[in-house]
């Protein structure tokens, strides 16, 4: 596997380093692809873009999807589109609104999986039969999580489906996520992880991979024939 470890100062630095690969990836093709993680981590970068990308990316280039959404309204604090548009979207306006392609949360989860099964038909290239995204943006959580994988639904990751319905485990609360095999087949799959208390599953899923892999969705994560990044700050990367 192609996998590259980046150790950063901080965030800031982190962001940098996100979006030298970005720049790169728009660099080779016409419409980058990028599929967009929710959660905490993201925030950082989608200010770090506002404050010093405005103009030196080509935002109308990029075409935005999601690895997983919460199945709530895009106004609901939970919801990470709306995280997305009120940090990102709404402040960066030569991004082109007809290239988001948000889970709508707000549907009726069975029925939203479907339809977002068939917009990743319809607007992605594919690969080993599968829709391929340039760049898959993941976040892992304390759990060992990643995309809406939780590990009590560990067997969602290899479904014969482009994407599901999850559950969170504590909250009960209904998520919609991509599965193992359309994370696995993306060009260059990168998690971005940051602060000590993930420090410890960081060391497990980089240094011993296999033997987490049936306990952390995260350490499921291999792509197929793509590039692996792991993306971190000092504190996630302090056991290594
Ligand atoms: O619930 C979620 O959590 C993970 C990890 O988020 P973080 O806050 O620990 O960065 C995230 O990747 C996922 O997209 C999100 O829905």
């Amino acid at each position: 596997m192609d996998k590259k470890i980046n150790i950063y100062k901080d965030v800031e630095a982190l962001s940098e380093g996100f979006t030298s690969l970005l720049k790169e990836e728009l660099s080779k093709r016409e419409i980058v692809n990028v599929s967009l993680s929710g959660g905490s981590t993201p925030k950082a970068l989608f200010n770090y873009w506002v404050a010093n990308c405005k103009e030196s990316i080509d935002w109308n280039r990029i075409a935005f999807f999601w690895g997983d959404e919460r199945c709530v309204r895009p106004t609901d604090e939970m919801s990470n589109f709306g995280m997305t548009k009120s940090l990102l979207f709404d402040k960066i306006p030569t991004i082109d609104k007809k290239k988001i392609h948000r889970i709508h949360g707000e549907n009726e989860s069975k029925e939203e999986v479907q339809w977002y099964t068939s917009i990743m038909d319809k607007y992605l290239p594919k690969e080993n039969g599968l829709p391929v995204f340039d760049i898959m943006m993941l976040g892992m959580g304390d759990d060992g999580h990643t995309v809406s994988i939780f590990p009590h639904q560990i067997d969602l990751w290899n479904a014969e489906a482009d994407c599901v319905t999850a559950q969170h485990p504590e909250t009960g609360m209904e998520r919609i996520s991509l599965t193992g095999r359309l994370v696995n087949n993306s060009r260059n799959i990168v998690f971005l992880v940051t602060g000590k208390n993930k420090a410890e599953k960081v060391k497990q899923i980089i240094e011993e991979r296999e033997k987490f892999a049936d306990i952390y969705p995260a350490a499921k994560v291999n792509p197929v024939n793509g590039k692996l990044f792991w993306m971190l700050d000092e504190g996630a990367a302090s056991l290594l």
